[in-house]
């Protein structure tokens, strides 16, 4: 599909993206760049591209696609890097969790003449660096992608084909629109998470091996969440503030309720929003969106729906 593919930074995303272009075919050529010199040294180890540099305004030269997967805090700083060497007609595109701070960080330094389409593929784990990459990670999930005022649309469809052959489903929408489904379907649940084992971790009544040793399945799957990547973490809270600070409301004022319902032994009310929240895993499922991840996600269980 492309003649050479760069993609700084080689993370669990820049790695998968490297296994699936590679399984694929679709560069010729694919540079790596990281920060990090031993990230580096792994990512040759594991012989995930064609070239290497510690040089991110290398790597993108004569690219025809350019895929930043830092962490969003970082994304401003290397646009600003590459962007004297990007190739004229060239596709720029990050993988970011968060959207309209991405933007605001990379578009000012982007030159006239290169396609610039912020995306965000709806595909993770809980682990990080070039070894947790997998080529199966993006199948069956969604790629959003969230195109500025003027997008080229023979550009948009490249990409969205390149997102398609990885295996994903593509959706566009508005950065804000992302940035607040995202809040509460992604950002929410893994501070809610956070929070939960560090409440746990606090906890002198219960002693740590209590914890570890009684953990039922239910705060398992939260110690997951929270075992995500502190810097990843850190800056999409801090990038995506006010839909999270919004979503963050909402749910205190409903966990109050909650509260009163237990405290004053209303039965009916915990019953009925158990009947509804019940209804929404029901939805999902019937949707075929329940792709569950045994073995932290490199096996995509076949829903029977889909079958
Ligand atoms: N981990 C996940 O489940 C998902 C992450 N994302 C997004 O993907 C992006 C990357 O995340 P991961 O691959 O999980 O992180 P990671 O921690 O596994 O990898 C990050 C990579 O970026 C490099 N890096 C950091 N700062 C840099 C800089 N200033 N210049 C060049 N390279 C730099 C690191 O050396 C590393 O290679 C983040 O923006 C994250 O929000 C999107 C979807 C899912
Ligand atoms: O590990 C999980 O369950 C995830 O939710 C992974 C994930 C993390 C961040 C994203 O922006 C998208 C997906």
């Amino acid at each position: 599909m492309f003649e050479k593919i760069a993609l700084v930074g080689i993370g669990l995303i820049g790695s998968s993206l490297a296994r699936v272009i590679h399984r694929e075919g679709l560069a010729r050529h694919v540079a790596i760049s990281t920060r990090s010199e031993t990230t580096l040294a792994r990512a040759r180890e594991l012989g995930l591209g064609s070239s290497y540099t510690m040089d991110a305004k290398e790597a993108v030269r004569d690219a025809d696609l350019v895929i930043v997967s830092v962490p969003v805090g970082s994304s401003g700083e290397v646009a600003e890097e590459i962007a004297p060497a990007l190739k004229q007609g060239a596709i720029l595109t990050d993988v970011g969790s968060t959207k309209a701070s991405v933007i605001a960080q990379m578009q000012p330094h982007v030159p006239d003449g290169v396609h610039f389409i912020p995306g965000h593929p709806l595909a993770g784990t809980e682990k990080s660096g070039p070894d947790a990459g997998f080529a199966e990670l993006f199948e069956n999930r969604w790629c959003i992608f969230t195109p500025l005022p003027g997008t080229d649309p023979d550009a948009l469809e490249r990409l969205s084909e390149f997102w398609r052959r990885c295996g994903s489903n593509i959706d566009t929408m508005d950065p804000q629109h992302h940035d607040m489904t995202l809040a509460i379907v992604s950002h929410l649940p893994h501070i809610i998470a956070y929070n939960i084992v560090g409440t746990a971790d606090d906890l002198e009544s219960v002693t740590k091996s209590e914890v570890i040793k009684y953990s039922a399945s239910g705060f398992r799957d939260f110690t997951r969440l929270a075992a995500s990547d502190p810097t990843m973490w850190r800056d999409v809270c801090l990038h995506n503030k006010d839909a999270i600070l919004e979503m963050l409301a909402r749910f205190s004022e409903d966990l109050a309720s909650l509260q009163r319902a237990i405290r004053w032994g209303d039965g009916e009310k915990l019953f009925d929003l158990f009947t509804r929240t019940r209804a929404v895993r029901r939805s999902i499922i019937e949707a075929g969106q329940d792709i569950d991840v045994p073995d932290f996600g490199r096996q995509a269980v076949e829903h029977p729906a889909k079958q």
